[in-house]
């Protein structure tokens, strides 16, 4: 199928926007990218203002979000900064690093990121503008709910910037959380009539039951809004796709290891921890449990603890010597346990973290768990790259999203660095492992991408003999999930009314 151009020569786009935040709009612009692909539409994904402390690197080196990454590959598309041209990522509860075009630039606080918006605005237009010239749809994400009437006069990424690019909107609603009818008809009351008159129709998501039980329900909305339900969309188990949000893993319970015969790893879930995607492949295994943890508890009963990373280190180490983590922890290695730290986790322990320039709050050092002889400092420039490793002669792939840097001063390398954005790193050494080999820390996410990695620390940590196959992770087994979230989503929406929305946008 083709797209129509619009009159400005430019492709259209269209606009999944939320009655709230988690209501699935991700997973929605993922699978509707994918349905458009297949229907052989060169298409797009977009996101003018992310925020989120979960971003990968472009293979310009540059850094945005993982949701607008996972969704250009649903797209086959490789992800480029202008698909997410602002990511705000939050250090602290009023303030947040402030990622332009895949380049830190600042530290904010809402307040004074609020008087920057309109020259923000420009930027994100020009974005969009440029995905519009080389592709043929762009789907757009809103963020949040669509109909914070505070914020709406501020804002640059629901419907002004569906207004700049005149696109239809479909709303997403979550019935799981319950009141599903108001918040649709909810939203549409807080909007002036031109923006209402915007919204094409509806998405109802994360429905579970039966599903004919609610032809009333689609019928009580078509009727009361004069709107289409363009479909009911079905909890599904069956599909991995990464997260986008780490609310998924807000608030977990203290947890009994090996409860299910298996053998268990604990993850930290350290208050501003960042890219707790780097553990899915870990997830995927059915041989072993996986779990975050909050709540301190003893943790002998866990094969190996990992410290993910963290966008306030020196906040996240004070929580866990405060909480008293780093004495669980300490005592937890010394009876024979493993652990493995990545990026911030990498830091923490360490002897010390400096932050003379408070990059990540106020100036100063904080003694870190003192589980590895390294010391860090976080200094600009940000570093950002896509890296190729070797691990004792098994190579493996990931990246880069740090501002600190880390001083070895004593243990060895974990891994040697083979490439760094397609070139020769700085720094042909990463990380540090313990003299008796049970402590480890890199600054690679995406480690347990590649199978043979995963397989090589399921082997350091006494559990080498746990199948890996390589068909579950990787490209290939990606591609296939999201070939099989599109044809979920196929089956329950109106797919016509989808098409007719791109020949109307
Ligand atoms: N991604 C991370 O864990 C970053 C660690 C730390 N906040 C830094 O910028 O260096």
């Amino acid at each position: 199928m083709e797209t129509e151009m619009t009159a400005s020569g430019k492709a259209p786009c269209i606009a999944a926007l939320g009655t709230g935040s988690d209501v699935g709009k991700s997973i929605v612009v993922t699978a509707l990218c994918r349905f458009f692909l297949n229907r052989g539409i060169r298409v797009a994904p977009y996101k003018a203002q992310n925020m989120s402390n979960n971003s990968g690197v472009t293979p310009e080196g540059l850094e945005m979000g993982r949701a607008q990454i996972v969704q250009a590959e649903a797209s086959r598309i490789p992800p480029h900064v202008d698909m997410n041209p602002i990511l705000l990522k939050p250090t602290t509860d009023v303030g947040c690093q402030v990622v332009l075009m895949g380049e830190a630039r600042e530290n904010s606080t809402a307040l004074d990121y609020h008087q920057k918006k309109e020259r923000l605005f420009k930027t994100a237009c020009e974005s969009l503008d440029r995905l519009r010239d080389q592709h043929e749809l762009v789907v757009m994400e809103g963020a949040g709910s669509c109909a914070e009437v505070n914020l709406m006069a501020g804002d640059i990424v629901n419907l002004r910037m569906a207004e700049y690019a005149d696109a239809p909107v479909i709303l997403i609603a979550d019935i799981h959380r319950g009141g599903v009818f108001a918040q649709i008809v909810g939203t549409l009351e807080c909007l002036p009539p031109e923006q209402r008159d915007r919204i094409a129709g509806f998405i109802i998501n994360r429905f579970r039951g039966d599903i004919r039980l609610f032809e009333d329900g689609v019928r009580w909305i078509e009727q009361r809004t004069g709107k289409k339900v363009f479909g009911v969309l079905p909890w599904y188990t069956h599909i991995t796709i990464e997260a986008e949000d780490s609310v998924v893993i807000e608030s977990p319970p203290a947890v009994s290891p090996g409860r299910l015969g298996k053998p268990s790893v604990a993850v930290i879930r350290i208050p501003h921890i960042s890219n707790f995607t780097d553990f899915d492949p870990l997830s995927a295994i059915d041989e072993i449990d996986l779990f975050f943890i909050e709540k301190v508890q003893n943790l002998s009963g866990f094969a190996a603890v990992i410290l993910p990373g963290s966008k306030n280190t020196r906040f996240d180490l004070d929580w866990l010597k405060t909480g008293g983590w780093a004495d669980t922890l300490r005592a937890y290695v010394d009876n024979g346990g493993h652990v493995l730290g990545i990026c911030g986790g990498y830091q923490l322990m360490g002897q010390y973290v400096h932050d003379p320039h408070g990059l990540e709050g106020t100036p100063g050092s904080e003694e870190g768990v003192r589980l590895l002889p390294v010391e860090t400092t976080l200094k600009a420039p940000k570093t950002t790259t896509r890296s190729r490793f070797m691990w004792d002669g098994t190579e493996g792939t990931g990246y880069e999203i740090h501002m600190g840097q880390t001083d070895r001063l004593g243990g060895s390398p974990m891994f040697t660095v083979l490439e760094q954005n397609g070139g020769t790193p700085h720094n042909s050494e990463d990380g540090c492992v313990s003299q008796n080999g049970r402590v480890m820390a890199t600054y690679m996410h995406g480690l347990f991408d590649t199978p043979a990695i995963t397989r090589r620390w399921l082997e350091c940590i006494g559990l080498g003999h746990i199948p890996i196959s390589d068909a579950r992770s990787g490209p290939a087994a990606r591609d296939r999930e999201y070939d099989l979230l599109a044809e979920h989503f196929e089956q329950h929406m109106d797919t016509e009314a989808l098409l007719g929305l791109v020949d109307k946008a």
